[in-house]
């Protein structure tokens, strides 16, 4: 079953539009900086958080990239920085998790909150939600907190009803991605996490992309245009700030790759 979060196509909205174009092809030089989202644009999407495929020459790629860019690349993701840690590995390279709830600008480094952490009796009262609705999966992390409903769609309009009640009483931000809807801190955006990044010394300055495919990277894609930079969308053409756009998860490997060629990798 197609659900309007995994794509928000304009031929379902009934909009015309024109296509976005590819990106060039990725270049290093100094005033690059480089954004990635991780499910969805760095893996593809699975029916479950845990079964994501990391290709092998993922994390060397995305290590070696960095080190050519001289610290300008950072993962921008929804899930909590252990989830990345655990699926990719001690990679070399700043990220930020939980939607920009945590920050870290160095492996190893220390972890800087931007945001609160989602209260305990949250998490607790989207649980009951979900046990009383079959069993959805709840996926809590520091800054936010997300209940997936791949496995059961006609939970959807009952979850985004819940979850926009809790939001409204604890004043929580609400995110809708791909069959998952989502309550985090208030400043916890992707948007932010750019915006955070750019005040670092390696980052000032450049023009960065972001590449990422969900509706919840839009708020990046309008960060990275207010610095000079750009979004490459990922996936099917949708309404988007991004200005343009790569089919599929195996071209934005070819994309970062061809950045490489010629360059040492190690
Ligand atoms: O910002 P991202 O790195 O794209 O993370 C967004 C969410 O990704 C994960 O959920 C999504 O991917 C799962 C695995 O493919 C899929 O089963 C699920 O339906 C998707 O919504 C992750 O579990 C979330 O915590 C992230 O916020």
């Amino acid at each position: 079953m197609t659900d309007p979060s995994d794509s928000l196509s304009l031929a379902e909205q009934g909009a015309k539009a024109r296509d976005l174009p590819q990106p060039p092809p990725l270049r290093i030089s100094p005033q690059t900086a480089l954004f990635l989202d991780f499910d969805g644009t760095l893996v593809d999407i699975a029916d479950h958080p845990d079964s994501v495929e990391v290709a092998h020459s993922l994390p060397p790629l995305i290590e070696a990239l960095s080190r050519q860019l001289e610290g300008r690349l950072a993962l921008v993701s929804g899930r909590s920085l252990a989830a990345l840690d655990a699926l990719l590995g001690p990679l070399d390279v700043a990220m930020a998790g939980s939607h920009g709830g945590e920050f870290r600008p160095t492996i190893g480094g220390e972890v800087h909150p931007l945001a609160d952490p989602i209260p305990a009796d949250v998490v607790d009262e989207l649980s009951r939600f979900a046990d009383a609705n079959g069993g959805l999966l709840v996926e809590p992390k520091p800054f936010s907190v997300a209940v997936h409903y791949r496995h059961h769609p006609h939970a959807r309009d009952g979850l985004l009803a819940c979850a926009q009640d809790i939001a409204a009483r604890h004043d929580l931000g609400i995110k809708h991605g791909k069959q998952v809807v989502e309550l985090v801190m208030p400043g916890s955006d992707k948007g932010s996490a750019v915006s955070r990044f750019m005040e670092l010394g390696d980052f000032t300055g450049t023009a960065p992309l972001f590449v990422g495919d969900d509706v919840t990277d839009e708020d990046a894609f309008r960060a990275v245009g207010q610095f000079g930079g750009n979004g490459v969308l990922v996936g099917p053409l949708r309404q988007t700030a991004a200005r343009w756009r790569l089919e599929s998860v195996a071209a934005v490997h070819e994309w970062l790759a061809s950045a490489l060629d010629g360059k040492a990798h190690a």
